[in-house]
């Protein structure tokens, strides 16, 4: 965050896609563990959405003595009891976008309109080698639809359905889901926060 550039932990184009509509615009350059040549191994085997958020940051603060914001997120899902939570990136396949939500669709296949309430949650550490973290979080509410709807965005993107929009984030753009996403709500937080915290 200092010289406007951001270093985001993060293995994922759709969330740096979504970090990058945000600050781009403020003239910040967003990088990735995808833009470096050696970019640590880093195991999420954090109990919560925030240890792994810390383990992601604190990797490249460790390694490059830089600071560094780390993204961890996930669904929860009500009629689930909260699956798949921080398990969502290997709810079916590590990874495997489709066959985590078809597992999804599986274990709701009889469950009603009405009680496939989910909410997506977002948790983001900004790290420095001289400063306590920085938290913040987002989250919001929508509903697990019986099949897919849209083809842009990520990961549960095509079945996380907003009654108040009639759309999936999957059908949404990328300015206009991060108006209302998880995402959108910590990145607005932190840019809140960010400034008071750097002093
Ligand atoms: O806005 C979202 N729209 C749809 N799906 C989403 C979203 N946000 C997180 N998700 C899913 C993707 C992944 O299955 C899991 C997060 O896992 P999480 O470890 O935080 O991200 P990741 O492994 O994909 O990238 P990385 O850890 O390198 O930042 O929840
Ligand atoms: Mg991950």
């Amino acid at each position: 965050m200092n010289l406007k550039k951001i270093l985001i932990a993060t293995k994922n184009p759709g969330k740096a896609r979504e970090f990058r509509s945000f600050f781009e615009p403020r003239g910040f350059k967003i990088i990735t563990l995808n833009d470096l040549e050696n970019p640590p191994q880093i195991i999420e085997n954090g109990r919560s959405f925030t240890e792994n958020a810390l383990i992601k940051a604190n990797a490249l603060t460790k390694k490059l003595q830089t600071t560094t914001l780390a993204d961890d997120s996930g669904l929860m899902v009500s009629a689930l009891n909260g699956e798949p939570g921080v398990f969502s990136a290997r709810y079916a396949a590590d990874h495997d976008d489709a066959a985590n939500n078809q597992k999804l669709l599986n274990k709701l296949v009889n469950v009603p309109n009405e009680k496939r309430d989910a909410i997506f949650h977002t948790t983001l550490v900004v790290t420095s080698p001289n400063h306590q973290p920085l938290i913040v979080e987002g989250e919001v509410k929508g509903y697990i639809l019986q099949q897919p709807a849209g083809h842009d965005g990520f990961g549960y993107d095509p079945l996380f359905y907003l009654p108040q929009f009639y759309k999936t984030f999957a059908q949404m753009s990328v300015a206009e889901k991060n108006q209302v996403s998880h995402r959108g709500q910590a990145i607005k937080r932190l840019a809140e926060k960010f400034d008071d915290w750097w002093e």
